[in-house]
């Protein structure tokens, strides 16, 4: 399971006192995360969830609280960093950076259908459209150059018969990194996956896990959300799922010329990103007891877009 920093029941008391929301009744750690320590926290005054931040640089974390403060006055169903009585949202527990924030309602969609697609399609379109005239600027660390930059260690974890599919796709990030950079932008999730959307019945009532949240091109955030929620087991694309998602996308925020251009281009770089991430993170915590992602799920996905079928919905 995947709580790093076990926590004692008297640390967590006096954590929970300032934000003057009565007294701890239960509290549990929550198996699911990969990268911090998260706590169902039962109080007298509700339902919450308590993170520890395990990973990255704590430089970050006002860039995160931020905006998620601008979703939730967006009214989109996203956690927030609750206050202390005198205005502390970051705080510290076990030595770690320390956020208190609401419990969403619902559960995670393990086998999506169009409705939920076109939930999350809408959803990704009202997150850009809260942010795209003023994104607050932060670089992803899981960005093109990060790819490029690891791409050749990875390589050497590699079987001989991956590593044409992994230069072709190091080589098109290269060639096409620019464009791709100069298309229109907002802040992103970056990581919209099943296991980051809770849904209660049709409804999609929250979106979690900010953590790898950025600001660049609106079209990889789309990539990212449509190589998960609407990839078959062999890893291509299944239609129904991918138009669904696309085209409430599209009535929201309509894409342009250089998106429609670029979109199977980017739907590889996606799956590049996860294929990446997943290697090294499978070596770095081999043996541990830590939730991996399959790395293989990438490479199948990443070899079926070699040709892409579904054009974005785009009028001339
Ligand atoms: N605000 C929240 N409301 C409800 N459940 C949450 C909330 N935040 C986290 N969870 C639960 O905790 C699990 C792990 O959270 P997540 O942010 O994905 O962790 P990690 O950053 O470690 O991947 C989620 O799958 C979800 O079940
Ligand atoms: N959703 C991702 C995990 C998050 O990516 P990371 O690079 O921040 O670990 C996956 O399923 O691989």
């Amino acid at each position: 399971m995947s709580v790093f920093t076990p926590l004692e029941r008297h640390e967590l008391e006096a954590f929970v006192e300032p934000y003057g929301l009565g007294r701890l009744l239960d509290f549990q750690g929550i198996a699911e995360g990969s990268e911090n320590s998260n706590f169902f926290v039962s109080l007298e005054q509700g339902e919450f969830v308590l993170t520890l931040v395990e990973r990255g640089s704590a430089d970050d974390l006002p860039f995160f609280i931020q905006l998620l403060d601008v979703l939730h006055a967006a009214d989109l169903p996203v956690p927030y960093a609750l206050r202390t009585t005198d205005g502390k949202a970051l705080r510290k527990l076990a030595e770690k950076p320390a956020l208190l924030q609401p419990r969403l309602p619902g559960k995670h969609v393990q086998e999506p259908n169009p409705h939920h697609c076109t939930e999350v399609g809408k959803l990704l379109a009202r997150l850009h459209l809260a942010t795209h005239d003023k994104p607050l600027i932060r670089r992803s660390d899981r960005g093109l150059d990060w790819m490029l930059d690891k791409g050749p260690d990875v390589a050497l974890l590699l079987p001989d018969e991956q590593l044409p599919l992994l230069r072709d796709a190091l080589a098109e990030v290269a060639k096409y990194k620019a464009r791709l950079l100069d298309l229109p932008a907002a802040n992103l999730h970056a990581d919209l996956f099943r296991d980051n959307a809770l849904f209660d019945g049709p409804h999609l009532t929250g979106v979690i896990d900010f953590y790898n949240a950025c600001s660049g091109p609106m079209l990889y955030d789309l990539a990212i959300a449509v190589n998960d929620w609407c990839s078959k087991a062999d890893g291509q694309l299944d239609a129904h799922l991918t138009q669904a998602l696309l085209a409430a996308y599209a009535s929201l925020r309509p894409f342009h010329a250089a998106e429609a251009e670029l979109w199977p281009i980017m739907l590889r770089v996606a799956c590049l990103r996860f294929w990446l991430s997943r290697l090294i993170a499978a070596q770095a915590f081999a043996g541990q007891e830590v939730l991996i992602h399959d790395p293989e799920v990438f490479h199948q996905r990443l070899l079926a877009r070699k040709h892409v079928q579904i054009a974005l919905p785009f009028a001339l």
